[in-house]
Order: structure tokens, then C-alpha cells, then sequence
């Protein structure tokens, strides 16, 4: 494997953070990795698992002399850490970051990108319901999309090393707009989480006994909603604060429609009702057909 980047900067160093230390210490894809996290318990674990090469408790010495500066926090401490990043930045890096949300990152750290650094946002769609330093691996990004959202007038050949990188870290890459990433995560992401946080907190808003019950016999399709709620709650709420206009738009489009399921079990429309569950099965296997292919 060659190095393709000789001095990577992580900022942040949770499940994405430490995910892409392993995946490109696996890789032989960084010369080093310099690590800055706010938490010192956070920076502690980064050591003990050989995470960086050196681990700053500043943001400016870890982003000095580096050739590719990854942010991987949550969307909402990006604005007060771009300042920060932007001052110590070398010419001719790349600037990207992990977020589930893109508009935001542009909104946020696009205006204090100096000139000459490539500013890439990026958005592995690989993840878990953990967090922290200790929950990464390295093959969380094989065989998973990753989606880049450069602005018009970026150089091609930034893209190119960047879209490298997550290809030998084993994921596909595509470009998209960032407006239309919002859009479609807002769908495909954003929404199934918020159902789950919903449907949970309304079994655990349930009086005592019928809530023991719940968990005693639970069925698998509440305990998948259990994991995805089990994710973390920082993350979310900055998902959802940052990717707001999307993903009301969805819930509103959501919300008709189980009005209208909820009119065809009032008034015992089975055929309305089968029709749409047969509809929702062949989603399903054209997911996994797609996923085979
Ligand atoms: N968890 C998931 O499944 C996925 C998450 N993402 C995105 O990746 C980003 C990171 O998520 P995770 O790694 O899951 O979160 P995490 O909670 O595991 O890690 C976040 C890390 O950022 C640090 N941090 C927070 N604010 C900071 C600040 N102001 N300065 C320095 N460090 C700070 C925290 O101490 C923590 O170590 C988020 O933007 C999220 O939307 C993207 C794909 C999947
Ligand atoms: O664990 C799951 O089911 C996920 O959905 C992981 C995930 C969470 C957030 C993202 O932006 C991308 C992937």
C-alpha cells in the first residue's frame, strides 16, 4: 500500500475519528496521524490505543503541516471550531469532514477556508449505534458508500486524492450536490431515526407494568428500533438542528401518509392496507437485489 497523505489531522477522534485511524493505519494510507479532541478522556483512550501519532490538545498544532484535515464532530462544533482550523491551515491541503448533514458544514466552515486549500465536505454512510474512541474499526467504511459534496470550481485532482483515500478504505464514492445530500439522507437516514427515538420514547412513556412487558417481549421489529435509538444524542440533536428544513419536509409528507393507514385500519380497508405493504416488500428486495449486484 502507498501513503497517500503524509501528514493526516483528525478532529475528533469518536466512532468516525478513530474508524478512519484504524482503517488508514490498516491501509498504510497516512504517513502520520496527529489527533485533537476537546475531551481529555477522549485524547487518554487515543493513546492507549495507539490511535495517533501525537494527540494535541489544541486544534492549531494538530492541523499545522497537515496535508489532509478531517473534521469528525458532531455538526453542531464545527462553526466555533472553523476560525481555529482556518488560521492553520497549510496551502494546497484538503479540508474535508465526515458529517451527516452537508448544507451546514458549508454554511459553517466554507467562509473561512483560506485560498489554495481544497475544501471537500464528505459523508461516509457507514456507521453504528456507538460512539467514542473505543467503538471505531477499521473495516467500518468496506463495502459502504461515501458521498463528497465539493463546491463548483473545486480542482478535480483534490477530488481525486480524497476519493482515493475512502476507495482504499473500501467504500464507493459519489458526488452530489450538497442541498440534494440533505434532501436524500433526510429520507433514507434522518427520518428513520427520528421514528425510532419516537416509537421508543412513546413504549417508555407507557404506564409501568405494560412497559416491563415491552422489553420482556420485545419483538424484533421493536429492538430495531432500540439500536438505532441507542445512538448518540448529541449527534442527533445536531442532525436534526442542522437538517431541519429536509427533514420537515419529510416528516410532513410521512405524516399523510400514516394518516392515511390509520384511515385504512379505522375503516377496515385491507385491500388499501396490502397494497401498500406489498408495495414497501418490493423496496426491500430491490435493496438487497441492489446490494448483491
Ligand atoms: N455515528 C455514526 O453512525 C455516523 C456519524 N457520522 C458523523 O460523524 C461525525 C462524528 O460522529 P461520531 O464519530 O459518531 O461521534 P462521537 O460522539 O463518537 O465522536 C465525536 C467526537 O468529537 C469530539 N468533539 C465534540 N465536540 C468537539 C469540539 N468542539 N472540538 C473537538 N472535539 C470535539 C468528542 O469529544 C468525540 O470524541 C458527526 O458529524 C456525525 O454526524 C457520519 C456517519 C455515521
Ligand atoms: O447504524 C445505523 O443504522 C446507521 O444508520 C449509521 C449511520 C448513522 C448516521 C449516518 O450519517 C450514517 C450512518
Amino acid at each position: 500500500m502507498t501513503v497517500l497523505f503524509d501528514k493526516v489531522c483528525l478532529i475528533g477522534i469518536g466512532l468516525i475519528g478513530s474508524s478512519l485511524s484504524h482503517a488508514m493505519r490498516a491501509g498504510k494510507l497516512a504517513g502520520r496521524i496527529d489527533v485533537y479532541d476537546h475531551d481529555a478522556e477522549a485524547r487518554t483512550v487515543t493513546v492507549e490505543l495507539g490511535l495517533a501519532d501525537q494527540v494535541h490538545d489544541n486544534v492549531a498544532g494538530a492541523v499545522m503541516d497537515a496535508d489532509l484535515v478531517i473534521l469528525c464532530v458532531p455538526a453542531g462544533a464545527v462553526a466555533d471550531l472553523a476560525p481555529e482550523i482556518a488560521k492553520s491551515l497549510k496551502t494546497g491541503a484538503i479540508l474535508s469532514d465526515v458529517g451527516s448533514v452537508k448544507q451546514a458544514v458549508v454554511r459553517d466552515l466554507g467562509p473561512h477556508v483560506p485560498d489554495k486549500v481544497h475544501f471537500i465536505p464528505g459523508h461516509p454512510i457507514a456507521g453504528t449505534e456507538y460512539s467514542g474512541p473505543r467503538a471505531g474499526f477499521a473495516d467500518l467504511f468496506k463495502g459502504r458508500w461515501c458521498i463528497l459534496t465539493p463546491l463548483p470550481g473545486t480542482d478535480p485532482k483534490a477530488i481525486e486524492r480524497l476519493q482515493l483515500l475512502w476507495e482504499k478504505m473500501g467504500s464507493q464514492v459519489e458526488l452530489m450536490e450538497p442541498g440534494h445530500h440533505d434532501q436524500v439522507l433526510a429520507i433514507t437516514s434522518h427520518l428513520p431515526h427520528l421514528i425510532a427515538y419516537t416509537i421508543v420514547g412513546t413504549a417508555t412513556g407507557l404506564e409501568e407494568t405494560t412497559q416491563r412487558e415491552v422489553i420482556k417481549f420485545s419483538a424484533s421489529g421493536f429492538r430495531d428500533f432500540t439500536r438505532i435509538a441507542a445512538s448518540d444524542p448529541i449527534m442527533w440533536r445536531d442532525v436534526f438542528l442542522n437538517n431541519r428544513e429536509a427533514v420537515l419536509e419529510m416528516l410532513g409528507r410521512f405524516t399523510e401518509d400514516l394518516t392515511a393507514l390509520q384511515r385504512a385500519i379505522r375503516w377496515g380497508e385491507g385491500e388499501k392496507l396490502q397494497e401498500w405493504f406489498t408495495r414497501t416488500r418490493a423496496i426491500r428486495r430491490s435493496i438487497i437485489d441492489a446490494k448483491q449486484a
